[in-house]
């Protein structure tokens, strides 16, 4: 049998053997990975515990909140305040940025997360998950700031998710290519299942809500049109389609199996540039899928370079098999 590797383990080499990470990234990551342990028991429990259905609460992008939506935001600032790698955190279920009380120890370290992505899967019993952003908070002042969150994709020092779906598994990058972590439930620990992920360049399966087609703007459409015109078009081979409407589960079968997910702006809300959160949704994956080989734009430029201006920003997305994105990036004019 071959020997497993648990995430602990993993992190201590990339610390101690590879000098990737700093010790403190490496405890805040293992704790990170701990509370995404206890989300997964929640979801699990399903009708079991008082964890499915809605809260009576909105959160600040005015979405109805459900309860395991609260649930999970509330277990990873616990978790994370007392253990004294981190200054602040930001969720997309708070307006304000979360700052690590005095009565804890301080640390340089900035979270930002999605608690429970795909929230309208949770009472359906469809993967949902939880999607983590870290950044290093500026040294150059005391105290923390919502400016200090405010940095581009590219600053990130760590990024992944935790997937709550047949298996309970974990993605991560800290900056050299993607590992796969599974959580063992007897064991009661991730363990490594795959190292270097790639996704490949060219694929023949895109994710999109094609419900919202009439709203598109004419690359998107194009770029649709020609996949749906199979091998009688001007691609000249057939696609599928997927759309699981949990981000984390869409991005998860593409670094399984490639693809390209799509999430553009449209016509509903002019004045937004898309429906998805730059910071913890948009920011993390982008740099997952680039470090598997992939790439992630806003049709104009590569989304780990837009500088953002607010912690709630929304972004245009088009990431997954290489190849595609280009194509599609391509359509819109951009880079
Ligand atoms: O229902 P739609 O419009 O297809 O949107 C689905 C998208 O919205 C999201 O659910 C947004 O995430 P939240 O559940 O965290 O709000 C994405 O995960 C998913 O890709
Ligand atoms: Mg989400
Ligand atoms: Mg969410």
């Amino acid at each position: 049998m071959t020997e497993r590797i648990s995430l602990t383990r993993y992190l201590v080499e990339q610390q101690r053997d590879h000098g990737r990470i700093p010790p403190q990234l490496r405890l805040l990551l293992e704790v990170v990975a701990r509370a995404c342990k206890r989300i997964a028991l929640a979801v699990n429990k399903g009708e079991l515990g008082d964890v499915m259905g809605t809260a009576s609460t909105e959160n600040v992008q005015g979405e109805v909140q459900k309860k395991l939506d609260i649930i999970a935001n509330e277990t990873l600032i616990e978790a994370n305040e007392w253990g004294g790698h981190l200054a602040a955190m930001a969720s997309e279920e708070m307006e304000g940025i979360y700052v690590v009380p005095n009565r804890y120890p301080q640390g340089e370290y900035l979270l930002l997360f999605d608690p429970l992505d795909g929230s309208s899967n949770i009472d359906v019993n469809v993967s949902i998950g939880t999607i983590f952003s870290v950044l290093k908070k500026p040294e150059d002042h005391p105290g923390v700031q919502v400016g200090d969150f405010l940095q581009p994709g590219s600053a990130q020092v760590a990024a992944g998710y935790c997937i709550y779906g047949p298996q309970t598994t974990l993605v991560l990058t800290v900056g050299d290519g993607v590992a796969m972590f599974t959580l063992d439930r007897e064991q009661g620990s991730f363990v490594l299942t795959r190292e270097n992920i790639r996704i490949p360049e060219d694929t023949k399966e895109f994710a999109i809500n094609m419900s919202n087609m009439r709203h598109w703007d004419a690359p998107v459409r194009r770029y649709i049109d020609e996949c749906l015109a199979g091998e009688e078009g001007p691609r000249g081979k057939n696609f599928n389609m997927r759309w699981i409407a949990s981000m984390v589960a869409d991005v998860h079968r593409i670094l399984m199996r490639g693809g390209i997910f799509m999430y553009p702006w449209d016509k509903r809300e002019p004045n937004k540039p898309g429906k998805l959160r730059l910071m913890y949704e948009a920011n993390p994956m982008g740099w997952l899928v680039e470090q598997a080989g992939g790439a992630a734009t806003n049709g104009k430029e590569r989304i780990l370079e837009v500088q953002p201006t607010q912690l709630h920003q929304r972004v245009s997305v088009i990431l997954g098999s290489k190849n595609e994105v280009e194509r599609v990036t391509s359509y819109h004019g951009g880079i």
